[in-house]
């Protein structure tokens, strides 16, 4: 196979009042693939995203990403190869226009007028958003203001696309909107979340969390099914949930492949 887009080895990190989140964390995710992190609260997922470009940095172990270390002097470049979007789009979002906070990263990296122009609203029509590229972002609605948020993160056109909790405070059908979007991008999708559907329709792959450890790796499907599996580490289906009654040929697989991704939202 080829090189992994991100490879984490041997990771560990202690926080400084001495928490230790990481035990030795092995990751590796290829170009194309989506893949799904799980784990209960407190399992050390945001403390691994936050290795990914370098806003922590490892106690032992490495992270690189398509062959380049995530260490000091290469930090600009890989946070334009990962892009994170966090759980509260406010986070990301903070000039007077949609157009602005979406621009705001590649105007940074050197490109302006026309080329910039063409950059973000690529990315919003990406996102559905090229309509609102002259409003401003607080006048949006919360899914709307998590779509620019992608947005302001596709514009920088990434390798990896990194997610916290996508579907968080969305309604059902801005959560399908969402998943559609996911599913339309071409870019290696890592998506941390507690929606555990969300994860089966669009992810083929699940990595669990617990304890700082990797506890389980491989496709979503079998472990949502692995019921000991999942109560040893508190994941919980949703009421009326049971991915065995799914049909499993409109499970997305992994890598991608045309025509593979065929579950409606
Ligand atoms: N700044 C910090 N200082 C000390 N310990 C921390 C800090 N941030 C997180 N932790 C601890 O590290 C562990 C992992 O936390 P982390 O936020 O990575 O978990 P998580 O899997 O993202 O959880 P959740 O699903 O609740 O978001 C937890 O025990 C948490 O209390």
């Amino acid at each position: 196979m080829s090189t992994p887009v991100l490879d984490v080895r041997g990771l560990a990190y202690a926080y400084p009042d001495g928490h230790q989140a990481l035990f030795g964390v092995d990751l590796h995710v290829h170009a194309g693939e989506r893949v799904a992190m799980l784990g209960p609260n407190g399992a050390g997922k945001t403390t691994l995203v936050l290795h990914l470009n370098g806003i922590l940095a490892a106690g032992a172990g490495s992270v690189t990403v398509s062959g380049l270390p995530v260490e000091k002097q290469h930090l600009p470049e890989i946070r334009r190869r990962v892009g994170i979007v966090f759980q509260d789009p406010d986070d990301q979002l903070f000039m007077g226009s949609v157009r602005a906070d979406v621009g705001f990263g590649p105007a940074n990296l050197g490109l302006s007028g026309a080329a910039l122009d063409t950059r973000v609203m690529a990315a919003l029509e990406q996102v559905g958003m090229a309509d609102y590229a002259d409003r401003p972002p607080h006048h949006l609605s919360f899914g709307q203001r998590r779509r620019v948020a992608v947005a302001t993160v596709l514009a920088m056109e990434p390798e990896i696309l990194v997610l916290d909790e996508p579907s968080s405070n969305l309604d059902p059908a801005s959560r399908r909107e969402l998943a559609d979007i996911l599913r339309s991008l071409d870019v290696t999708v890592l998506m941390v979340t507690h929606d555990l559907p969300y994860a089966l329709e669009l992810c083929p792959r699940a990595v669990v969390l617990s304890g700082g450890h990797v506890v389980a790796d491989g496709s979503t499907y079998d472990v949502l099914t692995d019921d000991d599996l999942m109560r040893a580490h508190r994941l919980e289906l949703p009421f009326g949930f049971d991915p065995r009654t799914i049909d499993r040929a409109l499970l997305p697989v992994s890598p991608r492949t045309p025509g593979s991704d065929t579950l409606p939202g």
